[in-house]
């Protein structure tokens, strides 16, 4: 069962998560030299981000990478990296070492091979997994009736190709084995809908369904939602 934090209001919840973000990443500093974020995309994280970019972090010690990424170019509107870049990675946090997950390899497929040794490189266990979830309960790029969704729950592979059944662009995802391999997910659920998606997940069933099950239904590793009205 997640710990929960609860708020009213997105802007009150997205400034707590960054706190907090900000002191599980300085403790990690303060213990073994090096603290480590993946983050996910879309629009959710986009308030968090632009907080945590102004905590007082030893910054040089901080890698920062991705927990999925849309297969397009690191400019494009739809990139997580863009995201990231524009909103965490400025002022003293742009000294921060990003680890994207797209490169110049034509498709996501051909490309995951090289982003699973970059994410091989990483020290792991990750401090922070930063979590989303789409309306159709999907986490990272793990879609409910996709294709690849068996195998990203299943392997033991970091990485995953992925094309979604009905979003746009193929995807590079973290698999659930490397979710699963952090010392903290940090979950975020913004409005009504999400939120009962979110009960419905918490409820129990299978993963298959709902995605976001592999995390809020599993013992190994801590979770945190911050919801939002
Ligand atoms: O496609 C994606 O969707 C989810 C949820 O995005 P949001 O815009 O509803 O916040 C996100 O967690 C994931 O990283 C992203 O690639």
């Amino acid at each position: 069962m997640p710990t929960e934090h609860l708020f009213i209001d997105a802007a009150l919840a997205a400034s707590d998560m960054a706190r907090r973000i900000a002191v599980v990443l300085g403790d990690a500093i303060e213990t073994r030299g090096v603290a480590t974020i993946a983050l996910s995309g879309g629009r959710s994280p986009r308030p968090v981000l632009e907080a945590l970019s102004q905590a007082e972090l030893d910054w040089e010690k901080v890698i920062v990478t991705l927990v999925d990424e849309r297969w397009v170019a690191p400019d494009h509107a739809d990139s997580n990296e863009r995201l990231i870049r524009e909103t965490l990675l400025q002022g003293k946090a742009a000294k921060a070492r990003f680890v994207g997950m797209k490169n110049d390899a034509a498709d996501a497929y051909a490309g995951q091979a090289e982003c699973e040794a970059a994410f091989s490189r990483l020290p792991w266990p990750l401090d922070i997994v930063l979590l989303g979830m789409g309306e159709d309960g999907h986490t990272a790029s793990l879609f409910p009736q996709g294709d690849e969704l068996a195998d990203g729950l299943s392997t033991s592979a970091l990485t995953l190709a992925a094309t979604p059944p009905a979003a746009p662009h193929q995807r590079m995802s973290m698999t659930a084995k490397a979710i699963l391999s952090s010392r903290h997910i940090f979950l975020q659920i913004g409005g009504p809908a999400k939120k009962s998606v979110y009960d419905r997940a918490l409820a129990g069933g299978p993963v298959e369904e709902l995605p976001i099950r592999l995390a809020l239904n599993q013992n190994a590793v801590s979770v945190e939602a911050w919801i939002s009205e």
